[in-house]
């Protein structure tokens, strides 16, 4: 097991003027991580009942990677996708996203960061209901005011087809299984090209075969697309489907895996479990 930075906090010498952002042209500079976490801090309310929801972490999320997050309940996974998405404002340290300081931007600042460089798929799946699956990929592409030209119509329904969703393309999300949603909201997150896709436990809510191709999905557009893919999880046979596991608990990264079977993963969650009773 690597443990990771987990709990370090970065001085300044660590800190290159711009974590993440693509500024050499010395095509042997090694590639900046498209996320990167400085000793960063979350901490709800103040005084004795304050919670360190995220306590110094440091970590950098490497790009075309497909990296899950792991840890107990209430560890402090969603506090860590909040922030490294800039839903969320940390409370010391500094957080990188594509090359952009959230821990210094204004919500709107963050808005269009956000917008332009993360996609999201969720849990719920979070599709319009009154928008058919087709639409529904193209709407970020509107709300962000960016012009849906024949090439964004094309790469559309490029997306559709790999996910073998062309032929239920004008179907409404009602008129869809669970596995057929998750896969619209997975061509939806994916047809920006975003620098990172942020999924948090995008198989919960389907069954296992549903859930293997899920993931199947997910690998294959890191492995054959370079997309950066960053998953929470609870469970070990998603994360086993990621290049990098790292694990949270109390708000500190405690160990950062490579590749891993379901069963080692398995053990490791419930190593942790062990040790906080
Ligand atoms: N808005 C908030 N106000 C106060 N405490 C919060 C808030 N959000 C989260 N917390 C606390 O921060 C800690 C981490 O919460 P977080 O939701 O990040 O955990 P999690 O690992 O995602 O949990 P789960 O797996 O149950 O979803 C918990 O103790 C939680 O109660």
């Amino acid at each position: 097991m690597q443990v990771t930075t987990c709990g370090r906090r970065a001085g300044p010498a660590l800190l290159p003027s711009v974590v993440g952002m693509d500024t050499s042209t010395d095509p042997r500079a090694p590639i900046p991580p498209v996320l990167a976490f400085r000793g960063v801090e979350r901490v709800y309310g103040s005084g004795p009942g304050a919670v360190r929801a995220l306590d110094g972490v440091s970590v950098d999320v490497v790009a075309g990677q497909f990296t899950a997050l792991m840890g107990p309940s209430g560890s402090g996974k969603s506090t860590f996708m909040n922030v490294a998405a800039g839903l969320d404002d940390p409370t010391g340290g500094e957080v990188w996203l594509a090359g952009h300081p959230l821990h210094a931007l204004d919500d709107t600042e963050r808005t269009l960061v956000r917008r332009d460089h993360v996609g999201f798929v969720f849990q719920a799946f979070n599709l319009v209901p009154t928008l058919s699956a087709r639409e529904n990929v193209v709407l970020p592409f509107e709300l962000a005011g960016r012009a849906v030209t024949a090439e964004v119509r094309s790469r559309v329904d490029g997306l559709l087809e790999s996910l073998g969703l062309l032929d239920r393309a004008e179907h409404l999300p009602s008129a869809l299984s669970g596995g057929q949603q998750q896969r619209v909201a997975i061509a939806r997150a994916l047809a920006s090209e975003p620098r990172v896709v942020i999924a948090d436990e995008p198989t919960g809510n389907l069954d296992m075969r549903t859930s293997r191709e899920v993931l199947a999905l997910l690998r294959a557009a890191v492995d054959d697309h370079g997309q950066t893919i960053l998953m929470v999880t609870h469970d070990p046979v998603a994360a086993s489907h990621a290049d990098r596991i790292l694990v949270i608990a109390d708000g500190r990264l405690i160990a950062d895996h490579g590749r891993m079977t379901p069963g080692s993963i398995a053990d490791v969650l419930v190593s942790l479990e062990v040790g906080a009773a």
